[in-house]
């Protein structure tokens, strides 16, 4: 079974829509790791809209497990990470009005900068995965950037409108796995993953770690608010 990387940004998403300190993304990775969590994601954007460089910092001195900097590949980015040395990168596409990541990176259309990008963070022993659809082009050029990893993108499986096209995008992300593995990349897979879409991701042959954020922290805030009123209550009465 493939390892959990467990995404926190949307816990920063929420401390960020009132510039406080709570809920402090530290703490956030903490308790993921205590759930055993096996990595820890997070995605420095450049517009900053959730993680912040000092949670990059301070996670890479708490973090126990693995940490996972998803950037894109620009030369502000490639700098921090140098800099903050986490265990890995994930190299994204990033566009300033997007919701989410939209697509995988085009790996073919920028092969060169690619390749610059990967050698010099992995020459720093900072090993780099590419974000990618399930693409043969794609994977084909990701081989070529001798990046260690992919992250096939689940975003079309995780929206697929029916059965048939859940199981033709499931598929694709099989099919490209495969393809990846026999060529001697490590493949992971993540974005759009639920409690109710994963397990057939999971099962995919090969498939080394799925890195999951959304969710958990849907999930998290649901099954934790019965507890956090009650204390709200507690601490009305004086009694927190
Ligand atoms: C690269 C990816 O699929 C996710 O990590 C995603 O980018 C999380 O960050 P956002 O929710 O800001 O898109
Ligand atoms: N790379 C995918 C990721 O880290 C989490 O994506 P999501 O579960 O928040 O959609």
């Amino acid at each position: 079974m493939p390892t959990l990387g467990v995404n926190i940004d949307h816990i920063a998403t929420i401390r960020q829509a009132r510039r406080t300190v709570e809920p402090d993304p530290v703490a956030a990775a903490v308790l993921a790791e205590l759930g055993g969590a096996d990595g820890i994601t997070v995605h420095l954007r450049e517009d900053r809209r959730h993680i912040q460089q000092r949670d990059v910092q301070l996670l890479r001195q708490t973090v126990r497990t693995h940490l996972n900097l998803e950037m894109a590949a620009t030369d502000e980015m490639v700098a921090i990470a140098l800099d903050i040395k986490p265990d890995y990168v994930t190299l994204v596409p990033e566009k300033r009005e997007e919701v989410t990541t939209e697509g995988g990176l085009d790996i073919v259309g920028q092969l060169e900068r690619m390749n610059e990008v990967v050698d010099k963070l992995q020459s720093a022993d900072i090993p780099v995965s590419l974000f990618i659809d399930a693409d043969r082009a794609q994977i084909e050029a990701s081989v070529k950037t001798k990046a260690q990893f992919i992250e096939l993108h689940t975003g079309r499986y995780a929206e697929a409108h029916n059965e048939a096209n859940r199981q033709q995008e499931l598929t694709v992300l099989s099919q490209g796995a495969e393809q990846a593995i026999a060529s001697g990349l490590r493949v992971n897979a993540g974005h759009g993953l639920t409690y109710w879409n994963v397990y057939a991701v999971a099962c995919i042959s090969g498939m080394e770690e799925l890195n999951i954020g959304h969710t958990i922290v849907s999930r998290a805030a649901l099954v934790g608010l019965e507890r956090a009123v009650r204390e709200m209550k507690q601490a009305i009465r004086g009694e927190l």
